[in-house]
């Protein structure tokens, strides 16, 4: 049984339709990636799927659960959890602050000061950043927060919208490092990225989402070497020997 089952999956923002019958499954500790160009629908699914938008069409399983239309409250006490793009962080809060307000839930609450401890462990600059507003850290240690964030739910699943847009590329190694290390935890992730590169080369399995509708999907090596993959997304050319 997946973690997460989605199926025929529709929706959009009033009349304007964004997804076309999504059919997608996330296995316990996969890291799944949702990959696209600007406008493909990647962030509305991720909004689907963590209850900010409301399906028109299809079911979301978790767990074998039928959580389809459930809001995003209650999608975070059964163990969603979005880390959005652009991080939305409280930037006049420290960062102990952001992670603590993360456990509002009935479900993370009992186990905040095990979360802190884990996210410390897992980003030990956020614990001697701890006490540091969290607007003025650098935004490689903003998404770090960020997904210490997430994780302080206590979730089943981490849906990770655009963690690498707007960072210099030696931050955008270090927050894909701390993403292993998430991983490494048994940690089930859903990774939405313009970065397809990055994202295929962590995926156990990826989706190429086009215009709503699902267009590819394999695992992260198959994608890697499918020439459409390469020369839409990757910008090689289908001989080209890989040495980026
Ligand atoms: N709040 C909204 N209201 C109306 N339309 C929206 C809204 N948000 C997104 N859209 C539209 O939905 C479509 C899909 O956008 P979405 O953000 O899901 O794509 P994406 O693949 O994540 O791309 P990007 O990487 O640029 O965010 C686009 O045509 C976009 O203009």
């Amino acid at each position: 049984m997946p973690l997460l089952e989605v199926s025929n999956l529709s929706a959009g923002y009033g009349d304007a339709e964004v997804l076309f019958g999504i059919d997608l499954t996330v296995d316990r500790g996969e890291v799944v990636a949702i990959v696209g160009s600007n406008g493909a629908g990647k962030t509305t699914l991720l909004r689907t799927l963590s209850g900010i938008v409301t399906p028109t069409a299809g079911t979301v399983r978790l767990m074998d659960e039928d959580v389809t239309g459930l809001h995003a409250h209650t999608l975070v006490e059964k163990g969603i959890a979005m880390v959005p793009e652009g991080r939305r962080l409280f930037p006049r809060l420290s960062v102990r602050r952001n992670l603590e307000i993360a456990a509002y839930s009935k479900r993370a609450r009992p186990k905040l000061a095990e979360s802190l401890r884990a996210a410390y462990e897992l980003f030990p600059i956020l614990q001697e950043r701890s006490d540091q507003l969290a607007g003025t850290l650098s935004g490689g240690q903003q998404q770090m927060v960020a997904l210490a964030r997430g994780l302080t739910t206590t979730p089943e699943v981490l849906l990770v919208d655009e963690v690498s847009l707007g960072l210099a590329p030696v931050m955008v190694s270090r927050v894909y490092d701390a993403i292993r290390a998430i991983r490494d935890t048994g940690m089930t992730i859903v990774l939405v990225e313009q970065n397809v590169g990055q994202a295929l080369s962590i995926a156990d399995r990826a989706y190429v989402v086009q215009q709503g509708r699902i267009a590819l999907s394999g695992s992260g090596k198959e994608l890697q070497s499918n020439e459409e993959v390469r020369r839409v997304y990757l910008g090689l050319e289908p001989a080209e020997e890989e040495n980026q």
